[in-house]
């Protein structure tokens, strides 16, 4: 584990979203990926060692449109970097925190990524990220 590697936010619009990222706090925006398998759109924003990750729906099935539909904008995930995502979802069924998938998939920028539930990482949406 080194750092945190994002946090994520749920915006509506990410172009509105960069008023305050870009305009006042004149921070960095480092990356703009599409995602359709998620139905998301992502841009990162630069902030020291981690970055802030702005997710946006594409369509109302994204994987972020329940969350934003049920408690509107704001924090959404906390993401970690480690070194190997496949040994961390083996360790986490062994300390009894439920990964949403059994194997990593495949995150924005070339990473590989897993989820653990947030009833089982006190209500935080806790995302493992391997850069490759
Ligand atoms: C850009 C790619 C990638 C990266 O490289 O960084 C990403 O970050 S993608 C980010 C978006 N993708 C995901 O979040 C995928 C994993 N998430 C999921 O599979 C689901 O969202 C979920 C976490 C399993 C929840 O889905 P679901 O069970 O269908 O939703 P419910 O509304 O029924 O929620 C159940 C329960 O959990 C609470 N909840 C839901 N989302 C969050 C959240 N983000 N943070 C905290 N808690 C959350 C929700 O409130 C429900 O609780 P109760 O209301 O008490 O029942
Ligand atoms: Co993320």
């Amino acid at each position: 584990m080194k750092k945190i590697d994002h946090i994520g936010i749920a915006v509506k619009s990410i172009d509105k979203a960069l008023n305050l990222y870009k305009n006042l706090l004149e921070l960095e925006v480092t990356g703009e990926e599409v995602l359709e398998d998620r139905g998301l759109r992502v841009v990162f924003v630069q902030v020291g060692e981690t970055r802030i990750e702005l997710l946006e729906p594409l369509n109302e099935n994204s994987e972020i449109s329940g969350f934003l539909a049920k408690r509107g904008e704001g924090i959404h995930h906390i993401a970690y970097a480690v070194d190997n995502v496949q040994e961390m979802i083996n360790k986490s069924k062994e300390l009894g925190i439920k990964p949403l998938s059994d194997e990593p998939k495949d995150g924005a920028h070339n990473t590989k990524v897993a989820f653990l539930h947030p009833k089982t990482t006190n209500g935080v949406l806790t995302e493992l990220v391997e850069h490759r």
